[in-house]
């Protein structure tokens, strides 16, 4: 009889001991306010209505989690080269887009693919050549819309980096991106476990482009990543492996164009409910109207870039961005241990009224005057510091092109209203 007693006292004390810690956790100095919510569940179901001001602890499905709307924090943050942060995603998103994307990874293995990527996508590689090619494709694609194949911003991602438009590749898009926000269920049917298929037919397809490419090496001029690739990874001592190149060539289409044909689709959005912007948009001056935009054009396109701007600042496009803490940070007079996840919301700065004036009105000409890098204190909708998006100038190149095009060539109208919901 006293035995199954003790082992009840033992095991009660043990519970109330493991709640104590769960909501009071480990710590060489004072957490941020908040709450840790209910053991393992945390505030995952209260997280949009927490109020703790602009930094607080909380926990989110079994994690331990320090949110951060606080720009000089935020700042402090993504400026850390891998010492007191890294990046981090969930282990779902790694096995969607591979183990050794590009947004994972660390080090020197993050430096090298980094400067890949920024190869082909970065301002450098983009200049005149690649006005000239967006500009093509832009106008085929506006022309193709009118027969409903609206793959523009994909199509181009994948022709940088294998040279061509893959037609079996596209084909798994659609089963991927369905699941790519979604409870990570691996049962057949569901869309998580319909979203790891589409990945694995995608990743035979792109195995086969480059075991074709492997025997067709030449030294071209004009490389796509498919070339680079393989000259590093033929390359001694190189850190790129094949698998790494691989989930590089899955991963990036589908990041542009997630990410960018929001962009387009918001900007066409806003523009249609503002007029004044439209009008401002269409009449830019050109050089010569007959010839296709150059580089020091596009470079003079202020009030495209301004709309760009105020598109990804209203758009939440990026809503947060997370990094793991892998040495004790102390901040603001408080102790973030090392193991907990930051989550940085990047948005809350792009929505502070002290800093955009009527900030959900979309209102281009707040820029005018102002910075239209793609990172500043107060916007970070292309990330900041050493993470800052590699895909930036790219993007609203793209998006720049599009504009014109469609603003100076086509005129529509809304078939159905859509919603946006931040
Ligand atoms: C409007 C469109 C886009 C937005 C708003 C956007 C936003 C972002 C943000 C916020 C980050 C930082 C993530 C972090 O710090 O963890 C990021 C990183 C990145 N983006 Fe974009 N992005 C866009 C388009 C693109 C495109 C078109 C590409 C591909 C060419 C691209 C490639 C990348 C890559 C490779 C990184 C990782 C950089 C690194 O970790 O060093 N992005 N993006």
């Amino acid at each position: 009889m006293l035995y199954p007693l003790l082992c009840l006292i033992v095991l009660f004390l043990s519970i109330v001991l493991w709640i104590y810690h769960w909501e009071n956790p480990r710590c060489n100095g004072k957490l941020p306010p908040g709450s840790m919510g209910l053991p393992v569940a945390g505030e995952s179901f209260q997280l949009f209505t927490l109020q703790y001001g602009s930094l607080f602890k909380t926990s989110l499905v079994g994690r331990q989690i320090v949110v951060s709307t606080d720009t000089d924090v935020n700042r402090v943050i993504f400026q850390q080269k891998g010492k007191l942060v890294q990046s981090w995603y969930m282990d779902s998103f790694d096995d969607i887009v591979g183990k050794e994307n590009v947004l994972s990874s660390h080090g020197f293995l993050h430096k090298c693919l980094r400067n890949l990527i920024l190869n082909l996508f970065g301002s450098e590689s983009l200049k005149e050549k690649q006005v000239s090619e967006m500009e093509e494709l832009t106008s085929k694609h506006l022309r193709l819309w009118s027969c409903q194949q609206p793959s523009m911003i994909y199509d181009f991602t994948v022709r940088k980096l294998s040279g061509c438009n893959n037609e079996k590749l596209r084909g798994c898009s659609s089963a991927f991106l369905d699941g790519l926000i979604s409870f990570p269920l691996n049962i057949p049917g569901t869309a998580y476990w319909k979203c790891l298929q589409g990945r694995n037919k995608a990743m035979r397809v792109i195995k086969i482009m480059l075991e074709e490419r492997r025997g067709t090496l030449t030294k071209k001029q004009d490389k796509d990543f498919l070339d680079v690739a393989l000259e590093e990874m033929n390359k001694a001592g190189t850190i790129l492996s094949e698998q790494t190149a691989l989930d590089l060539l899955f991963a990036l289409p589908f990041a542009a164009f997630e990410s960018a044909s929001s962009a387009v689709v918001l900007a066409l959005q806003y523009l249609q409910s503002n007029p004044l912007a439209l009008a401002e948009l269409t009449c830019m001056e050109r050089e010569t109207k007959d010839s296709g935009i150059t580089w020091k054009e596009y470079k003079s396109m202020t009030f495209t870039h301004m709309v760009i701007n105020e598109t990804i600042r209203l758009g939440n496009i990026v809503p947060t961005i997370f990094r793991k803490v892998v040495k004790d940070i102390e901040i603001k007079d408080y102790n973030i241990p090392a193991g907990w996840i930051i989550l940085a919301c990047t948005p809350a700065v792009h929505l502070n009224p002290t800093k955009y004036e009527d900030p959900l009105t979309f209102n281009p000409w707040r820029w005018k005057g102002r910075e239209l890098n793609a990172s500043s204190k107060f916007f970070m909708g292309f990330g900041s510091g050493v993470r800052l998006c590699a895909g930036a100038e790219f993007v609203k190149q793209q998006i720049s092109s599009f504009l014109h095009h469609s603003v100076t060539n086509y005129r529509w109208t809304v078939m159905k209203e859509g919603m946006a919901v931040r």
